[in-house]
């Protein structure tokens, strides 16, 4: 693969902007519309892995991929005793969210994909997490700073949300969204070195 300074996101996340601008790679920003359904029987990791190859992919098809440049897509999802936790609907999910999670321990995984032309580079990462025992108060306060919507699991660790976590072992950038290291090694392999800082 021939080396390039700029790739796709195929990401609307802010949080997934930020860590790629942390490693210096210049990037246009394009949708992606994939359907972000769970499959019945699906596990966790099969999950965030199709999800992240399928947005990276349908934004390869779409009409806003003009340049033949490399597309990144991820995913990430929470998961409690293996089922899958999504984004909440609204606030009510979102304290139920938080409900489980509450004094427990549980699973983030993020995917990360580069895809160009044929070729596809992916990576998956885990990391554990355990909140601390939270008062139904504290969780109705929390949901009403509306930081859960738009959050896998219904919270944000890199902001007040980080107040609910007692534990992590693992990467936190993977929490956030977008592993930094696992990023940088996979834009290592695609030969992309030299958009790293
Ligand atoms: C657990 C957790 C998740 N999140 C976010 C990361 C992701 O943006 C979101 C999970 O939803 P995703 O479907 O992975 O991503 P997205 O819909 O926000 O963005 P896009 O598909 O356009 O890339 O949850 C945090 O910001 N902090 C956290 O602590």
């Amino acid at each position: 693969m021939s080396q390039h300074t700029t790739i796709y996101l195929a990401s609307g996340s802010p949080r997934r902007q930020e860590i790629l601008t942390q490693l210096g790679v210049d990037f246009i920003q394009i949708a992606n519309h994939f359907d972000e359904t769970h499959l019945a029987g699906e596990s966790a990791k099969d999950y965030v892995e199709r999800v992240a190859r399928g947005k990276a992919l349908s934004a390869m098809e779409s009409s806003d991929y003009t340049e033949s440049l490399p597309v990144m897509g991820a995913d990430t999802t929470v998961v409690h005793q293996g089922q899958p936790l999504g984004k909440p609907d609204d606030l009510q999910h979102a304290e139920q969210l938080l409900e489980r999670l509450s004094g427990q321990t549980h699973h983030v995984y993020s995917s990360v994909v580069l895809a160009y032309g044929d070729q596809l580079w992916q990576s998956t990462v885990e990391t554990e997490v355990t909140f601390a025992k939270l008062s139904k108060t504290i969780i109705q306060n929390y949901c009403r700073t509306n930081e859960p919507m738009g959050k896998a699991g219904a919270y944000a660790i890199q902001g007040l949300g980080g107040s609910l976590v007692e534990t992590i072992n693992g990467s936190y950038t993977n929490v956030v969204g977008l592993p930094l290291f696992e990023t940088r090694q996979l834009l290592e392999q695609a030969s992309i070195k030299h958009a790293l800082v």
